[in-house]
């Protein structure tokens, strides 16, 4: 014997049942029953009915009719027109009594427990009556059951207890010798006094459970909407699975904390009979789903992450609690009499106080009596006023796997640590099959995502990367993820989302990911207008795990933004110099934040673009050295200019090219001023530990006066070219000695200084060529000859690579 119950939302419609009576033919093979529910929806709008009639709203009549027209719908559509008559004369007739109590309810204004029952009861009795008469149609030998012939209960209405006693001997006498397939009625019973009852929530798999025990089943299937059980919420963890196998402890667990698909007592029955239970999906029959059995299956630590919203914790301390015996009993007694359910509880060993999470809604009502309760202690000050705190949840580790198993809660806390979310309350009982914390409802997303890529994706990590900036830098780097995107999956397990893009104009959001090869052109169509605090706030609330923020503008609005981005736990990763080289006090307020969230701040890109000049100074000074000099050429920029510039060509043109290959920054003046190399000696200067400013940098501008102040780009290349004559001057006089003109950064002795020169052939600087940066580190280890690291310095391809390399970085430390 097998026995499958099928939920509301299988039968919700005429060609849902349909397909369910496709479902049950291969079974009929063998002996089954089947348990269903009242049709989708049903239960409540019948609970709302007698609501309606017992406020004295007519309304109530109305909403009859819809049931009506619903249940003679469903017969019209399943049954052959020549059978109809008698079935559609038998759902009137239940209609009609059905009638008969609300208008009772609406005339006495009462509405009893026993009747909202015995109403209630209508929605199973219409449903299995009518699939059974579908059933039949079909020519499947079918018939009918009202549960309440063989269940018997004590009074308990809403939630009636069960006499297994004497339902087990009705069961089975009822089904000695029975031929069809009995179609059951889930939820209703008969209580001993003969009033109908109802088992209350998810009572229908209590039925199926009841009669699999009874008739010592081999199997009981639960047929819903859903995969089975799954690894966590579906809705908020889009990379959620079905978990294959699970023990009835395991499933307890998880069930009990809001994975509603199966509920805890229900199980009982089954559990204790041994019969194995599947969850099965009726929009997905062929998949095997899950099966909860009594096996405790090894191999996996944990099995699955539940989540439970709506919590709130009540902290009640106070010196009062120290070392006296009965306080928690009087403290659980109260909430026990005043019917508040406990979900999870906290004591540390210094026993000053006790925490307790419950449903938020009994919040006030647990404070109040519990203070009443404890008045006298209270009022001589022994214990504290009880101390509430809402908008809570509860996100719980579950699995038999982590019994003996160190590092589980390592894994967990870790997790949940690097993602910023703070743990408000920790419990464990000593099963060890679960672990919960309480945590901010807001965070619950995130946490669960976080866990659930710690647990079951091994060592696959996501990393979801919000862009603003899409001119060269940014454009480039999009098209790196994306061309890297298989092979970084596959062979790195790190996955790199694009969720968030943005220029000056227009941002998209999708939390799902964008689709990179048309992102830009996406955005500049279908994104809103941006906002830079816009897009700060919609990033923070999204909430998602390994958030990096990347900048890939040169703007000081964008860079305003960090300290809010860092201490919301959000890593920035950018080529953008504005912030390093601003204030120090702004510089070093970054470094701080990002090291109190534990957030990554990474710009390795601000000098010297790809090249690794800022992590290799950081390597020097972590081991312990020290910084005597920097000399370098710091900027591609004047670096192709002057190394491109010779006898013949013209000033303006070659600035232009450097402009055309993506070596300047937005604005070429930033380069020729000087100003863009003062920076990076800046920042490097900063990484070795001087604070300084940047007006402490000496700097020697090669903007012409009249090209400086506010102007287009393209007004200031039609004015440099009236200079052309000058800088060709300063060529010759180079030239003439047989040196070479390098624009160069030093820092020496504390003082900072950008200025052209030229130099001789021997100088390292003299062969540089094209986009060439060329840093000189002279350090006490490196004091005869220094370090030098050397290579293209600006452009496309190198600068995004640096920038890729950087969100990669925090890929290794992520989880
Ligand atoms: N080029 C190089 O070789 C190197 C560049 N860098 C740095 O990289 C950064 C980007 O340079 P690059 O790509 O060449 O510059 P681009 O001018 O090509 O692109 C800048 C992007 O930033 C956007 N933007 C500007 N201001 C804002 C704002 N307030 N809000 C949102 N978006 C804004 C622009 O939007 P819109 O498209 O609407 O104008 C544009 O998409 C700069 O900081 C530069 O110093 C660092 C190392 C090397
Ligand atoms: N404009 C810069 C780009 C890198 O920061 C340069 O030319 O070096
Ligand atoms: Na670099």
């Amino acid at each position: 014997m097998k026995v499958l119950k099928f939920g509301g939302s299988s039968v919700a419609t005429p060609p849902r049942i349909q397909n369910v009576i496709e479902v049950l033919k291969p079974y009929l093979k063998e002996e089954i029953a089947v348990v269903f529910s009242a049709f989708g929806g049903i239960t409540d709008t019948l609970i709302q009915i007698s609501t309606l009639a017992l406020e004295g709203k007519a309304a109530y009549k109305d909403k009859l009719t819809e049931i009506e027209k619903r249940h003679l719908d469903a017969v019209r559509e399943l049954i052959s027109i020549q059978k109809q008559s008698s079935i559609l004369a038998q759902v009137k007739i239940k209609i009609n009594e059905l009638e008969d109590v609300l208008h009772g309810v609406y005339l006495v204004k009462e509405r009893t427990p026993r009747t909202l029952d015995y109403i209630m009861s209508f929605g199973e009795r219409l449903s299995a009556y009518i699939i059974s008469e579908a059933m039949k149609d079909q020519g499947i030998s079918a018939s009918y059951l009202d549960a309440r012939n063989v269940i018997r209960t004590d009074n308990h209405f809403g939630y009636a207890k069960v006499d297994f006693e004497v339902t087990n001997k009705l069961i089975r006498e009822h089904f000695r010798n029975k031929k069809e397939v009995q179609i059951i009625t889930g939820f209703i019973a008969t209580a001993e006094t003969g009033e109908t009852t109802t088992l209350g929530r998810s009572g229908s798999d209590y039925t199926a459970a009841i009669f699999a025990a009874a008739l010592q089943a081999h199997d009981l299937e639960i047929w819903t909407d859903v995969d089975g059980m799954m690894t966590a919420d579906p809705r908020l963890v889009k990379k959620a699975f079905t978990v294959p196998q699970m023990s009835y402890e395991e499933a307890m667990e998880l069930s009990h904390f809001g994975a509603k698909v199966i509920f805890p007592a229900t199980m009982q029955p089954a559990m204790v009979n041994k019969i194995p239970i599947w969850i099965k999906n009726t929009f997905n029959p062929t998949f095997k789903g899950t099966v909860i059995h009594a096996e405790s299956t090894n191999g996996k630590l944990i099995k699955g992450i539940s989540s439970m919203n709506g919590i709130t914790l009540l902290n009640v301390q106070g010196s009062g609690l120290l070392g006296v015996v009965g306080v928690s009993m009087r403290l659980f007694a109260t909430l026990a009499r005043e019917r508040v359910n406990v979900i999870l509880i906290s004591q540390a060993s210094s026993e000053h106080s006790i925490c307790i999470a419950i449903e938020s809604t009994l919040a006030n009502h647990a404070k109040r009596a519990i203070e009443k309760e404890f008045q006298n202690e209270i009022r001589n000050e022994e214990i504290d006023e009880v101390q509430i705190e809402g908008d809570l949840s509860i996100v719980a580790v579950v699995g038999d796997g982590m019994k003996h198993s160190p590092g589980t809660s390592g894994r967990m806390f870790s997790a949940l640590g690097k993602n910023g979310i703070n743990i408000v309350a920790i419990a464990q009982g000593s099963s060890e099959r679960n672990i919960s914390v309480v945590i901010r409802q807001s965070d619950v997303a995130k946490g669960l995502n976080a866990l659930h890529e710690a647990f079951f994706l091994s060592d696959r990590k996501v990393l979801n990367v919000f862009l603003v900036g899409t001119g060269l830098i940014g454009n480039s780097l999009l098209q790196m993820i994306e061309d890297q995107f298989v092979k970084l999956a596959k062979e790195n397990l790190l996955e790199v989302n694009v969720i968030a893009i943005a220029n000056s104009k227009r941002m998209l959001f999708n939390e799902e990911g964008l689709t990179l090869k048309r992102g830009i052109e996406e955005m500049k169509v279908k994104g809103e207008a941006m906002s830079m605090m816009g897009f700060v706030d919609r990033m923070i609330t999204l909430n998602k795990t390994n958030s990096i923020f990347v900048d890939c503008t040169s703007s000081e609005e964008v860079t305003d933004c960090y300290e809010r981005i860092l201490a919301s736990n959000i890593s920035i990763v950018t080529p953008n110099k504005k912030a390093n080289s601003g204030s120090y006090e702004k510089y070093y307020s970054l470094k701080n934040v990002a090291f109190q969230r534990g957030a990554k701040f990474l710009y390795e890109t601000n000098v010297g673009a790809g090249l690794p000049v800022i992590n290799t100074l950081n390597d020097l000074l972590l081991s312990g050295d020290k910084v005597i000099s920097i000399e370098g050429v710091l900027s591609g920029t004047l670096n192709y200019i002057f190394s491109t510039y010779t006898t013949g060509k013209k000033f303006s043109d070659v600035v232009k090219e450097a402009k055309e290959k993506g070596y300047t920054e937005p604005d070429p003046r930033d380069d020729l001023s000087g100003k863009d190399v003062a920076r990076k000696i800046l920042i490097l200067s900063r990484e070795a530990g001087l604070q300084l400013e940047l007006d402490q940098v000496s700097v020697q501008n090669l903007v012409p006066e009249d090209c400086q102040g506010d102007m287009s780009v393209e007004q200031f290349f039609k004015k440099l070219e009236r200079h052309d004559a000058s800088f060709e001057k300063l060529l010759k006089t180079a030239e003439a000695k047989g040196e070479k003109l390098r624009y160069k950064a030093v820092l020496r002795e504390g003082k900072v200084k950008v200025e052209l020169g030229s130099v001789d052939s021997h100088h390292p600087f003299y062969s540089l060529s094209g986009s060439d940066n060329i840093i000189l580190l002279t350090t006490e280890r490196y004091h005869e000859r220094p370090m030098v690291i050397r290579g293209p310095g600006a452009g496309a391809t190198v600068t995004a690579a640096g920038v890729f390399a950087d969100i990669i970085r925090i890929g290794h430390y992520a989880k």
